[in-house]
């Protein structure tokens, strides 16, 4: 791997309103694939973010990420995570409804081509001294991401060493 080619992908999401959001997924939790997303939110809320569970007193709290006008949400993906060894980590996020007000958001997602073979930079492993992912061909990692029910950030185990 010299130099990875990054391609884009936009999504639009409309999340309707629905009357009760707690019977409701919007998103369910996941973390996005590649590299980086860079996301656009409207005006309405309902983004959050699982802090990093490192932390124990944090463990399982989301925090809520408000739209801030002219503000675009970066997020890491598992593929960055796996490429940094594991110093960037991906964000873990959900999407609620509410019941008054729909919600549209734009996100482009960035990912490494699909015939590329990536794994942890080895310079970034040189430093850490143990690699904690193996190599793996991106389009095998897109195609566990989505055969495997995705439960918050369940499929990087198919990485992890
Ligand atoms: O609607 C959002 O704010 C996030 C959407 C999302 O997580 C995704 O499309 O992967
Ligand atoms: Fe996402």
């Amino acid at each position: 791997m010299d130099v990875l080619t990054a391609h884009k992908m936009v999504n639009m999401n409309f999340y309707p309103t629905c009357p009760n959001p707690d019977l409701t997924v919007g998103a369910g939790r996941h973390s996005d694939m590649g590299l980086l997303t860079i996301l656009l939110q409207d005006g309405i809320s309902g983004l959050y973010v699982k802090l990093e569970q490192e932390e124990p007193e944090n463990e399982g709290e989301w925090m809520e990420i408000p739209p801030v006008p002219g503000a675009l949400v970066i997020n890491v993906g598992d593929i960055l995570q796996i490429l940094s060894n594991g110093r960037y980590k991906s964000a873990e996020h959900r999407v609620r409804t509410t019941s008054t007000q729909s919600r549209v958001s734009i996100p482009m997602f960035t990912h490494p081509q699909s015939t590329e073979k990536i794994g942890p930079l080895p310079e970034v492993v040189e430093r850490d001294g143990v690699a904690r992912y193996r190599e793996l061909i991106v389009e095998d990692y897109v195609n566990y991401f989505f055969e495997k029910s995705r439960k918050g950030k369940k499929s990087l185990d198919f990485a992890r060493i």
